[in-house]
């Protein structure tokens, strides 16, 4: 661990691991204010794609969540030869799934939904804007910045986009392609599954998908028994709204998912474009489209 790191920060207990290090509670020593940090040994990742990743994640946290509020803050970044540290917003609250209780199933009242979706549509909107694409947006990676007297009772929880691991650059506009297979196999876009190249509206159709999963109770429209079964149904899978789980749901809310999980990327809408569609301009509230 760096000594720069150690210099500024009082290192506490971890917080957990992922795919490319260890995240730990840290207090900072001018102020103590806590913080959390990941930190990545790149030397260690032996994926080429991998240490590309590793690589740019901090930087593109930094583009893409400096003044934006629906994303986790990054604020340090430490790096060495092998290690990157990256100091963060420590997120206390429960993470989507468990906020809006999905994991028992229980469907989201529309606006409580509507509200979510616009906090994701808006975060993403300048993401792209300055040219980031996350490309691995799903309900575990939106921390609820939780605060009990503003979210109490059927408001909807403040979620902000954490995590840009699988970020990358599609250039200032958000107008570029990236390329390579990430992502998660429920929520990822067709065009990506493809292969070849991809724009940021990758996203928006993971957007869809998280929609979906809070209007439903937590089904996925896109399913299978393992993760080559699931890309299989993205890619080839029609939309539909089963009406044991969709009856009580507008045609308003239909319309929007059917434009966000919408194969032609071209005919898909942009994160901006989702903001001005009138189920998300009504709150969720719209009963004709
Ligand atoms: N800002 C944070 N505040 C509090 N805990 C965090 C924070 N960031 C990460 N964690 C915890 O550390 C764990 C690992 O985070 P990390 O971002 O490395 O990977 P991940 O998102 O779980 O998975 P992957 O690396 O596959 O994307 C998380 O699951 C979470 O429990």
């Amino acid at each position: 661990m760096s000594a720069e790191l150690k210099r500024d920060y009082e290192i506490g207990e971890e917080l957990g691991r992922g795919r490319f290090g260890v995240v730990h509670r840290c207090t900072s020593r001018a102020t103590g204010e806590a913080f959390a940090v990941k930190s990545v040994d790149r030397s260690q990742l032996g994926d080429d794609l991998d240490r590309e990743l590793a690589q740019v994640e901090p930087k593109l946290a930094q583009l893409a969540g400096a003044g934006n509020p629906g994303v986790v803050q990054v604020h340090a970044v430490y790096e060495d030869e092998a290690w990157t540290h990256t100091v963060m917003d420590l997120c206390t609250g429960p993470d989507l799934l468990e906020w809006v209780g999905l994991r028992r199933g229980e469907p989201v009242p529309e606006p409580v939904a509507a509200a979510i979706v616009a906090q994701i549509a808006q975060a993403l909107a300048l993401c792209h804007r300055r040219g980031v694409a996350h490309r691995d947006v799903k309900p575990e990676e939106e921390d609820d910045d939780d605060d009990e007297e503003e979210n109490g009772g059927e408001a909807a929880p403040r979620a902000r986009l954490a995590d840009f691991g699988s970020a990358a650059w599609v250039g200032v506009g958000g107008l570029g392609r990236a390329e390579g297979l990430v992502g998660t196999p429920h929520y990822v876009a067709p065009e990506v599954v493809a292969g070849g190249e991809y724009g940021a509206k990758a996203d928006v159709w993971s957007v869809g998908v998280v929609m979906y999963a809070l209007l439903s109770g937590g089904a996925l429209p896109f399913g299978g028994e393992t993760p080559a079964e699931v890309l299989a149904a993205v890619m080839r899978g029609t939309l539909r709204f089963p009406p044991r789980l969709f009856d009580g749901v507008s045609h308003a809310a239909k319309d929007l998912m059917r434009r966000m999980i919408c194969r032609y990327e071209w005919r898909r809408l942009t994160a901006e474009q989702v903001l001005a569609h009138p189920w998300i301009v009504s709150g969720g509230g719209a009963r004709a489209v």
